[in-house]
């Protein structure tokens, strides 16, 4: 088993990745302080729960905990206020109480609905994300949990960190090719952030990666927490360094809210985002190498780095005045300096981010 520690002081908790972990639920909840004598609540979705969730309430139950479950819509649409509500409904019926806790059997969407929850129900109670995405690696991670509103990604919500995030790397083998490549969009941004060595690793041992390689995956999911826990450590808050780990993001969240939730993944719209910060770095000066690297490195991981010509500037340029990073009518966009290496750039003009979306909707290279 490998074991990272986020480390915030009294709120540090542990990240266990491994396999089999999730029959040993009941051990990891008496660990992390949660009472057998007050409900849990797992929150899980529609394709995860037919899979996972029966297992893990049985190993639950048979260590006299009362489990109740709530299972969402899989997919991104799901995280919204309706369902966060409706979520609440489960809570305050089966009678969570203020020593209960939440426990997300899922993904990044599941893991931010339910770590909502967790941190609003009764003004906060336990909390345990059991990620079953690659991407999930990032979202169970830092404390930020949301929902979306429809005008603007992840725009109602709080830093609630968990107790313990529990990844089972046995859950990874059933999901499909189109959330591998998702996931590893934010494993290799985690590497483009400070870690060059790791972003080439990723490159070479891409096919292993997207076979689900275990030793592959294991590493990769380690290093990509490792990066996060420690930025999230020396800025828990983002009142500075915790910034970078938005590159990709300015774009990417406005390509989600204005494609429609769930049209374009999370880590696709990220990828394009990538490609877009890439090619801000080149109009402001950068190598135009930076470029070409990413993009190839992104496509060995069978993501995509163009935008549809049907995505209106207009309304993506709307939708990042909405960006958290948008403050006192300035732009701020994370940009590559080099592989492995971003600046956080602020007040980046507007219309160079316009040259970019045009350039992001042309096929081969820009210059
Ligand atoms: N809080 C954060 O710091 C943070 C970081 C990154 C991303 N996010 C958020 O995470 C979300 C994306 O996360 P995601 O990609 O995990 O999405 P997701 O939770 O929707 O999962 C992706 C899809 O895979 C399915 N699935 C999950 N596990 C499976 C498994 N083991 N086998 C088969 N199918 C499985 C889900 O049902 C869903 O259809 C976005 O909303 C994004 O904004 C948050
Ligand atoms: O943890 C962070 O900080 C991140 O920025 C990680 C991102 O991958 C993630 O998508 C996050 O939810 C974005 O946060 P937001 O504050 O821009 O909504
Ligand atoms: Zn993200």
């Amino acid at each position: 088993m490998r074991t990272i520690n986020v480390d915030l002081g009294d709120r540090s908790y542990p990240i266990l990745i491994g396999s089999g972990l999730l029959k040993d639920i009941a051990h990891y909840c008496t660990e992390a302080g949660f009472s057998e004598r007050s409900p849990l609540l797992v929150v899980s979705d529609t394709e995860v729960a037919p899979r996972y969730l029966p297992a893990l309430e049985e190993a639950l139950r048979s260590h006299g905990y009362t489990v109740v479950s709530h299972i969402m819509t899989a997919g991104e649409a799901s995280k919204s206020l309706a369902v966060y509500e409706e979520v609440m409904t489960t809570a305050i019926q089966a009678g969570l109480d203020r020593n209960s806790a939440v426990l997300a059997l899922g993904g990044g969407v599941v893991g931010d609905l339910a770590g909502f929850v967790a941190a609003t129900y009764m003004r906060g109670i336990g909390f345990l994300q059991i990620p079953t995405t690659i991407l999930a690696h990032d979202s169970s991670v830092g404390g930020k949990v949301a929902v979306n509103h429809p005008l603007a990604k992840n725009m109602i919500g709080a830093f609630y960190q968990p107790s313990m995030v529990l990844y089972d790397l046995d859950t990874l083998s059933t999901l499909p090719a189109r959330q591998v490549s998702s996931g590893l969009a934010e494993v290799l941004k985690h590497g483009l952030l400070v870690d060059k060595e790791f972003v080439y690793w990723c490159r070479d041992h891409a096919e292993e990666l997207l076979e689900l390689n275990v030793e592959a995956l294991g590493y990769a999911l380690e290093r990509g927490c490792a990066i996060k826990a420690d930025v999230v450590a020396n800025d828990e808050r983002e009142h500075g360094l915790r910034a970078i780990l938005n590159l990709g993001h300015t774009i990417g969240h406005a390509i989600e809210a204005v494609g429609g939730y769930g049209v374009f993944l999370h880590g696709e719209a990220i990828a394009i985002g990538m490609a877009g910060s890439a090619l801000l770095a080149a109009k402001l000066g950068r190598d135009t190498s930076i470029y070409e690297d990413t993009v190839s490195m992104l496509t060995a991981l069978s993501l995509p780095v163009r935008l549809p010509s049907e995505y209106d500037e207009d309304e993506l340029m709307d939708a990042m005045m909405h960006d958290k990073k948008f403050k006192e009518g300035k732009m701020t966009f994370i940009v590559p300096d080099s592989i492995g290496s971003v600046s956080i750039v602020n007040d980046v003009q507007e219309s160079l981010v316009r040259e970019v979306l045009a350039e992001l909707k042309k096929e081969g290279r820009p210059w």
